[in-house]
């Protein structure tokens, strides 16, 4: 005992602490620039490298969220005591030096948002639509701190201290989370943040890589003006757990990962920071010291300011402070309010390693090469931080991009997209044609009838309902090459649709996602024509008349498909002997006064979702145009059709998978089978469009409502010539 005693105090005595006076020792402060260390400057790791080498690379969020992403679960403490009470370092004079008050915008920043999708569409480093911690590969790229965390949490214009969040679990029924278990070495969070410090990595010679730092609104430390406000770019310079007996986020003691984050600039002002003395602060001038526990063997900094305790969770002397009183050291449990972090650990500052991955705030402005790219590959999809105004602004226009700071900014950046040649279709039908079976089937509920119609060989797929009976069909024409070829066939409405001056009127519009707290655009672009309507999401809507000509072609092909398969679809009823729901399955042509123009970038899909909106006919047609696609139906996970599912969560496996080529049509037709089923259309190519026509029935709407949708679907005079197959269309019924 008493050697322990004696070797504790000779460990103390190394700091200098004085009980009276615990800063007397801290060196003078240097605040001449001269003095300021070189930053290294180091090669420009650009993210999207990282992203478009990283095939299988793993590229996730963590739920950070439990301290910093904020949401409407976040547990509300009415007793968490104020930023400032749990928080103002006696060690520090504050009265002159700012450092230790919260920051308040003092310029603009660096990069902004509006919304959490542009901060994730715009920024490499946080492509993160939930959660707070960005990784690739389990190392931390960009943090989010959108919320006030831990009471402990403190920000100055260098240094943030911050929970790190995760493990948090439903307490109680209203879906209050707070941590229960000690965190340790297994805590994800915990594991990427460390992954980004220098020699973390398995082959443990990583360089090291910075973390962009991201604060929203909600967090008061950060103060900032915008929604979301790129801080800017930092290290992670120390993690270790935090246990106190009186946490006040629990009322038992639970540890629970730390992390420090230094800005990389550190002898530069923030622009979010006021009257910053601490940039003045040079590297070496504050030293944190760091000791041996005599328990454990294991190093901990001294980083609060009543003495020094072993931070290592697992040894028998963690968090007890040796704190020196009256010149002796005694062993004291500290409670939550009772400490503060040491002026050395606020003030001490790390160079980053030259050879560290450094981080570009400011993405530069996606560039289309037309030798190399076409344009409509999925990078471009992505967003564009404003050259302008930094807004970062989301890829909305099918033609390029506009700054989302409508309000005070104008830029624009169009594009000259390539037009992606059919012979690029036919190679990417060719690969999907020898992966994909014809409609393979993951359940025998449907049935598949082959007909022919018109000369496209035709599949027809039959939907029970419950009781067993048809209630409706998706009838897939198939184009030949020939139809393809026609001078009013797919090839040369697919070519017209990229003519550089057709403007489709084709944008992303907001998505409803249950259970996301954040809007997400859809992944694919659209427009209306004719009737409008609002599917699900709030499309804008051009007059037929004012349509560009392949719209028009396309409303006249959809209604010569839909006169032909209902036709055949009667005959095919009778020979087969099948027993359908005529109330679902009218069997009669409607005539379509409204289409929905889709386009598909690389990688946009439409997810599952029905088309059986209230007014709508019971045939829904689509025409596909370019990149092939793989459409699947399932049954909807209320419908009694299908397996039972155990819980509203689980969803129903799809039951028929079916390829869609360039040239192909798909009829739905039934009501029921859009209230039994939901169908998606996942694209397998660089760019695809679908022009999908309904009947709106507008008899039950206002007068006004009905006028307007009239009006909108008059077509021009001249359509007559653009009739396919010889099908006009009477809209005026
Ligand atoms: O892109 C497609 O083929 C399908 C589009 C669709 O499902 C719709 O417009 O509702
Ligand atoms: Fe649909």
């Amino acid at each position: 005992m008493d050697i322990e005693q004696s070797s504790r105090k000779r460990k103390l005595s190394d700091l200098e602490l004085s009980d009276d006076d615990p800063d007397t020792s801290l060196p003078a402060k240097r605040p001449d620039q001269e003095l300021f260390p070189e930053i290294p400057v180091n090669t420009v790791d650009t993210f999207r490298s990282d992203l478009s080498g990283a095939g299988d690379a793993t590229d996730f969020c963590e739920l950070f969220e439990d301290n910093h992403d904020n949401g409407s679960d976040q547990p509300t403490n009415n007793t968490t005591p104020a930023i400032d009470d749990a928080f103002t370092p006696a060690s520090i004079d504050d009265s002159e030096d700012t450092a230790y008050s919260s920051p308040v915008a003092l310029q603009h920043p660096t990069v902004w948002a509006k919304t959490r999708s542009a901060l994730c569409d715009a920024l490499p480093y946080f492509r993160c639509h939930e959660g707070g911690n960005y990784h690739i590969d389990r190392v931390t790229l960009g943090l989010l701190l959108d919320s006030n965390g831990s009471p402990r949490d403190y920000m100055d214009g260098t240094v943030i201290i911050t929970a790190v969040g995760g493990g948090r679990v439903a307490i109680d029924k209203t879906g209050k989370r707070a941590s229960v278990e000690d965190q340790d070495e297994s805590a994800r969070n915990y594991q990427y943040l460390k992954a980004t410090m220098p020699n973390q990595n398995a082959s443990d010679e990583s360089p090291g890589r910075t973390v962009v730092v991201i604060a929203g609104k909600n967090n008061d430390h950060a103060n900032v003006s915008e929604e979301y406000c790129v801080l800017g770019e930092y290290q992670v310079t120390d993690l270790w757990l935090e246990k106190f007996p009186d946490s006040v986020q629990t009322s038992v003691a639970v540890a629970s990962w730390m992390v420090r984050l230094e800005k990389v600039e550190f002898n530069k002002s923030s622009w979010f920071k006021p009257k910053s003395t601490s940039h003045d602060v040079v590297a070496g001038q504050y030293k944190c010291p760091s000791l041996e526990c005599i328990s454990c063997g294991k190093e901990s900094k001294q980083i609060y300011d009543k003495g020094w305790a072993c931070l290592h969770n697992t040894c028998a002397r963690a968090f007890i402070f040796q704190v020196v009183s009256n010149g002796q050291v005694e062993e004291r449990r500290l409670g939550f309010n009772e400490i503060q972090y040491s002026a050395e650990f606020l003030y001490e500052r790390t160079l980053l390693p030259a050879e560290a991955t450094r981080q570009d705030l400011i993405p530069p402005l996606p560039t289309i090469d037309n030798s190399i790219s076409f344009g409509t590959e999925a990078e471009f999809k992505r967003g564009m931080v404003c050259p302008l105004c930094k807004c970062a602004s989301r890829r909305i226009s099918w033609h390029g991009w506009k700054c989302e700071n409508t309000e005070s900014c104008n830029f624009t950046h169009m594009v000259q997209t390539r037009p992606y040649p059919l012979q690029e279709i036919a190679r990417e039908t060719r690969k999907v044609k020898s992966r994909y079976k014809q409609g393979s089937f993951t359940d025998s509920l449907v049935k598949c009838y082959d007909r022919l119609l018109e000369g496209y060989a035709t599949q027809v797929y039959t939907f029970p309902d419950e009781a067993g009976q048809t209630c409706g069909t998706a009838i897939v024409l198939r184009a030949t090459e020939e139809i393809c070829a026609k001078e009013d066939g797919p090839d040369a409405l697919y070519m017209a649709m990229q003519d550089r001056n057709v403007d489709l009127k084709l944008e992303r519009s907001a998505a409803r996602h249950t259970g996301k707290r954040h809007e997400e655009l859809c992944s694919h672009f659209t427009s209306n024509f004719g009737a409008p309507y609002k599917f699900g999401v709030a499309v804008k809507t051009v007059a037929f008349r004012d349509a560009p000509e392949p719209i028009l072609r396309g409303v006249s092909q959809l209604s010569w498909a839909q006169r032909v398969s209902i036709e055949d679809t009667k005959s095919m009823i009778e020979e087969e002997g099948i027993t359908y729901s005529s109330t679902s399955m009218t069997l009669k042509s409607e005539p379509f006064n409204e289409l929905l123009a889709l386009g598909y970038f690389e990688s946009s899909v439409i997810n599952y979702h029905d088309d059986g909106e209230k007014d709508l006919g019971p045939t829904v047609a689509t025409l596909s145009l370019g990149s092939p696609s793989i459409m699947r139906f399932r049954p909807k996970k209320k419908s009694k059709v299908g397996p039972e599912v155990k819980n509203l969560r689980s969803l129903k496996p799809a039951v028929v998978s079916i390829p869609l080529y360039h040239g192909d049509i798909v009829i739905m037709h039934g009501t029921e089978l859009q209230k039994n089923y939901e169908h998606e259309v996942k694209p397998k190519g660089k760019l695809r469009f679908a022009m999908t026509s309904r009947y709106i029935m507008s008899n039950s709407w206002s007068e006004e409502r009905r006028q307007d949708t009239m009006e909108k679907s008059k077509l021009p005079l001249d359509f007559e010539k653009l009739a396919y197959g010889g099908v006009t269309i009477d809209i005026q019924s």
